[in-house]
């Protein structure tokens, strides 16, 4: 008798992967688009929305994990997904997103940078933090800065309250204001604001509008005139024509773009500081001295659907970090013990990436 022909071992395709994520409705409608979801279908990677009224622990499998959504209960959610599944990815990890909640602590980072270049020089502009109004008009507290200064909440949560700024021209202009806020020196800089973004290792810069330069003249306005409330300048979707006068008035076209490299290396130091993978931070250059930047914001999962070909860009990032997870995990033979672990894989595949944080 002979031996039953052994099966031939079924061929495998290339590996898929699923990634759940949990978003905000706005910013659900403004990212997950068909276009990203296609494209990254096609390359082995299905987005899959996370039902944000289950367990997140009991929904999957997920390899990774994409969210942005804050609060007690959605940290603890997000513990216990990971202790069911010590390997899957987490983007981003929320006590890491948390040091963006504060406008103090957001910054702090940028000293912390040491970058190289020969001509140019970056660094946060003069700022204080004031709690209570008692310290608000006690002049001995802001006698450090300079007026025209911004007043910005402390807190930068993603609430409307958040992005309620105030221009402050002088001292009369103090009154209105409620803190706990920041108050920033206003730095001129021509109306034009960069917005670098960053994904993984990927880094691309952007031009945006952004406040007018003030004049010397403004520190003699008195009473209400004294401050100028405002918020997301430069986000405002005002319309298309309206908008065309500003970018021609604004010069916004011949507006020289800040050298890449340069960028680059802010931006790659922010992302190890910060072990932050999605996020972008706002850059004016100063009106007297062309030499010198000044990083004044940075945002968790901004809105990268405005950024070009964010589509590729986050499929390529998605495929290099579950590519490299599953070739030290192999996770993609077994779902549930997806990739990505603690300690020495960790650091093994922080080494062996050098660009994703997880
Ligand atoms: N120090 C500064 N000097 C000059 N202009 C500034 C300064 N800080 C902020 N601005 C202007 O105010 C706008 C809003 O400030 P900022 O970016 O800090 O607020 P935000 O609400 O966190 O913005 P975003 O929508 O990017 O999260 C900037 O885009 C820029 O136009
Ligand atoms: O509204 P968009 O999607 O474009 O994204 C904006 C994003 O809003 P969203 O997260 O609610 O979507 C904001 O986040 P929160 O501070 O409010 O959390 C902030 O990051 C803005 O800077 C983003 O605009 P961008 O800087 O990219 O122009
Ligand atoms: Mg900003
Ligand atoms: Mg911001």
């Amino acid at each position: 008798m002979t031996e039953p022909e052994p099966e031939p071992e079924r061929e495998r395709g290339p590996p898929r992967f699923t990634v759940g994520y949990a978003l905000a409705p706005k910013k659900q409608n403004s990212f997950i688009r068909d276009s990203l979801v296609n494209l990254a279908r096609s390359r082995g990677i299905d987005l899959v929305k996370i039902d944000q009224t289950r367990a997140l622990a009991d929904q999957g499998p997920f390899h990774c994990v994409l969210h942005k959504l804050y609060g007690r209960e959605w940290k603890a959610q997000l513990d216990e997904f990971r202790l069911r599944n010590p390997n899957a990815v987490i983007i981003d990890s929320p006590d890491a997103i948390e040091r963006l909640h504060n406008r103090i602590s957001m910054l702090q980072v940028v000293s912390e940078l040491e970058i190289e270049s020969r001509s140019l020089t970056f660094g946060i502009p003069k700022q204080i933090v004031i709690y209570d109004k008692e310290t608000l008009f006690d002049g001995q507290s802001w006698v450090a800065l300079k007026f025209p200064v911004i007043s910005k909440p402390l807190v930068a949560d993603g609430s409307a309250k958040s992005h309620k700024m105030a221009l402050v021209y002088n001292h009369d202009g103090l009154n209105k204001l409620k803190p706990p806020i920041v108050l920033q020196e206003f730095v001129n800089h021509g109306g034009v604001i960069f917005k670098v973004y960053v994904v993984g290792s990927h880094v691309q810069c952007v031009k945006r509008k952004s406040l007018p330069d003030v004049s010397a003249s403004s520190s003699s306005t008195s009473g209400d005139a004294a401050v100028l409330p405002f918020s997301q300048v430069s986000n405002i979707t005002t319309d298309e024509k309206a908008e065309e006068k500003y970018y021609k008035m604004m010069d916004l076209d011949d507006t020289k773009m800040p050298p890449q490299e340069f960028m680059e290396g802010i931006a790659n130091g922010l992302r190890g500081a910060l072990k932050l993978n999605l996020f972008n931070f706002d850059v004016i250059r100063d009106a007297r001295f062309a030499d010198r930047y000044f990083i004044i914001d940075i945002n968790y999962f901004p809105g990268y659907a405005k950024m070009p070909c964010y589509e590729t860009v986050f499929t390529n990032f998605f495929w290099d970090l579950l590519n490299n997870c599953s070739k030290l995990n192999s996770f993609d033979k077994e779902v549930s013990s997806t990739c990505c672990g603690d300690g020495d894989r960790q650091r093994e595949r922080e080494d062996k990436e050098n660009s994703i944080h997880v």
